[in-house]
């Protein structure tokens, strides 16, 4: 019979459908693999590619998603956007309603095909600085380790206009970067953000050292295609060892008692097609799980692994009680500010929005591979510290923190805010305001770090073809709201006082606070933050919800070397490991984690 329960977090009534009815018993499947993954996403491609340099090897990876190597949207970075909303493509998380954010719910798209979330993402690298890392305290994954990590995955293409740091970048991996040429608007916010203080230094976000300035930003495209994950076993790295099966979703690990020690082993994976057929594969040496923040916490919680009382509320039993699996929820909140522009041609409006223009684009991407379609829409980006602009901020100042540490935890050489504009009127899809024949406009985007406020992944249902339950609490953490505030109303002091902008610049692009517009008169912090609970999103960097910790943290759900707490050969490899995100964005983070847990593993195999 059905289970049915009133879910309090989701506020629905919820039909749970009696799993042995509904899908049918697991078909041993005749192949058994050394390492199987679950999830073919950016952390589990490159595991696997990684793994796979052992010619010995047998390697399985199961994706829920289709292939990528047909999406055209996913090569032509340009057309990100037309991969979100897509049952097919994306996700689709939806978030609870969220009273941070005056009851709004946040789309949270992820990637759903061969590569994952590398697949449509902004292609942006911005690592964070090594203390970002050296702050999770875990052995083997301080700053040091983690910049090399993601310099092994890297193969850099310099541009003879732009000034590098050589010494920051990869150049044998399979992840191919390369910088971005920037649109007329961007150049004149670089001079907006010089003149407002944030003095420009070459290269800095691929060096992580400078909390305070402006720079370019390294993109996974090169000669205006999308490098993504899938790179690493497809392309030139395919190899026969390893085995893709895309269109399966993992449901479980197998877990088995050792008949001698009495400890949990994992010894194979369990799939479903979307029809409900079940398969079983057996792994020789070890499962790992890399579903990414929003789904590993699933597949450990379908196999018996997290919080008891939630895991018997869903009719599962529990093997490992881990009340940490699927808690520490992190994301940055991101603000969009957009702005009319009256110069004509500075945006890249006019090469997609008038009548023809988006035909003409298409055309010169498929035949040249360049232009605006060539390339992710963002320009020149800035880091700020907020300090002392936050001293008459009784919230701020009155803040508990420890020493060398400001009110967010962090050191002065991390900062607090990330600005970025884009290079024409767009973002996600609510930003419909396009502009019409003549017009232009332009975001400047503000992005908190560090945020305090703490979400989770729950589980819907024991099927695991239903979406978790996704609640980010953001902005639940007063500080948030307020950091953010400030950051706002710093960009858009940049924005209308910057020596770039100021001349070109009309007023705000419309009044709809959640699209980006209705801040023209708003001066106080305070009047900031009402806006900002309007309008705030994802920056799509969920990321902390299987996380690593020490013996002793209650809320660990992995040892430092991925192991899950209290199960032999299960690892967990994926952003959801990390005890706090980065400063930065979080891609480059799962591609070092990739290179990371394939060096781990090969260790422990011998
Ligand atoms: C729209 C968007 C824009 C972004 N922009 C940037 C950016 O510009 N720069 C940046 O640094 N970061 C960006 N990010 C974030 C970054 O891409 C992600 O943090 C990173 O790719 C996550 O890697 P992952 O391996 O943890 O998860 P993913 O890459 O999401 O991989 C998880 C994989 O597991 C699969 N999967 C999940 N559950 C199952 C299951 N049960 N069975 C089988 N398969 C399953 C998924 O389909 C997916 O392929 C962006 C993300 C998005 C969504």
């Amino acid at each position: 019979m059905p289970r049915i329960h009133f879910d309090t977090h989701s506020y629905t009534w919820i039909i749970e459908p009696d799993c042995k009815n509904e899908m049918s018993s697991p078909i041993v499947d005749e192949g058994v693999y050394d390492y199987i993954i679950c999830g073919g996403g950016t952390s589990g491609c490159v595991l696997a590619g990684c793994l796979a340099e052992d010619p010995s090897l047998r390697i399985l990876v199961l994706e829920a998603g289709p292939d990528n190597a047909d999406l055209e949207n996913v090569h032509m970075a340009g057309g990100w956007s037309a991969l979100l909303d897509h049952p097919e493509t994306d996700w689709n998380i939806l978030t609870t309603p969220q009273p941070g954010l005056n009851d709004r719910q946040v789309k949270c798209s992820r990637g759903r095909f061969l590569g994952g979330s590398s697949g449509l993402n902004g292609t942006l690298c911005i690592p964070g600085t090594k203390q970002d890392y050296d702050d999770w305290g875990l052995e083997g994954w301080g700053g040091e380790d983690m910049f090399g990590w993601m310099r092994k995955a890297e193969s850099f293409h310099p541009k003879p206009q732009f000034q590098t740091s050589a010494s920051a970048h990869g150049t044998s991996g399979a992840l191919h970067t390369e910088p971005h040429d920037l649109a007329p608007i961007s150049e004149l916010v670089k001079k907006s953000f010089i003149s407002k203080g944030l003095e420009y230094y070459p290269d800095m976000f691929s060096r992580g050292d400078v909390p305070h300035g402006c720079s370019d930003v390294m993109r996974t495209v090169h000669q205006g295609v999308r490098s993504t994950a899938a790179d690493f076993i497809t392309k030139g790295y395919h190899r026969e060892r390893i085995t893709i099966k895309t269109g399966v979703i993992v449901d479980r690990a197998v877990l088995e008692k050792d008949s001698e020690s009495g400890e949990l082993v994992a010894i194979g994976a369990v799939t479903v097609s979307k029809d409900g057929e079940a398969r079983e594969y057996r792994a020789r040496k070890e499962v790992i799980v890399s579903g990414g923040a929003y789904c590993s916490p699933g597949i450990l919680m379908r196999s018996g692994i997290g919080g008891k009382e939630e895991l018997e509320k869903l009719g599962i039993e529990c093997q490992i009680d881990l009340p940490g699996v699927g808690k520490n929820l992190q994301d940055h909140v991101l603000c969009f500010l957009f702005y009319d522009v009256l110069t004509p041609n500075l945006t890249n409006d006019h090469l997609v929005y008038p009548v023809g223009a988006a035909e003409s684009t298409y055309a010169l991407y498929k035949e040249k591979k360049t232009g605006v379609l060539s390339t992710f829409p963002f320009g020149v980006f800035a880091y700020a510290r907020l300090g002392s602009r936050l001293q008459d901020s009784k919230l701020w100042t009155s803040a508990p923190h420890a020493p060398g540490r400001d009110p967010m935890g962090l050191t002065p050489s991390q900062p607090n805010i990330e600005f970025a504009n884009t290079e024409l009127y767009g973002g996600p899809k609510q930003f419909n305001e396009f502009p019409t024949e003549g017009k232009s406009a332009f975001a400047m985007c503000v992005v908190l770090m560090n945020q305090q406020s703490r979400g989770s992944v729950r589980l819907k249902s024991r099927d695991p073809r239903s979406m978790p339950v996704v609640d980010h609490a953001y902005l639940k953490e007063e500080l948030d709201a307020e950091v953010l505030a400030e950051g706002c109303r710093f960009a858009d002091e940049i924005v209308r006082e910057g020596e770039g902008t100021r001349d070109v610049v009309g007023g705000v692009w419309g009044e709809d606070k959640a699209r980006g517009g209705g801040f023209g008169d708003l001066k106080t912090r305070e009047e900031w933050k009402a806006w900002v609970r309007e309008n705030a999103t994802t920056c799509y960097h969920a990321g902390g919800t299987c996380a690593m910790g020490p013996p002793d943290s209650p809320s660990a759900v992995l040892d430092a070397r991925l192991r899950v707490r209290g199960v032999r050969n299960l690892r967990v490899a994926d952003v959801s490991v990390v005890p706090s995100i980065n400063n930065g964005h979080t891609q480059m983070v799962a591609y070092g984690i990739g290179e990371g847990a394939a060096e781990i593993i090969k260790a422990d195999g011998k």
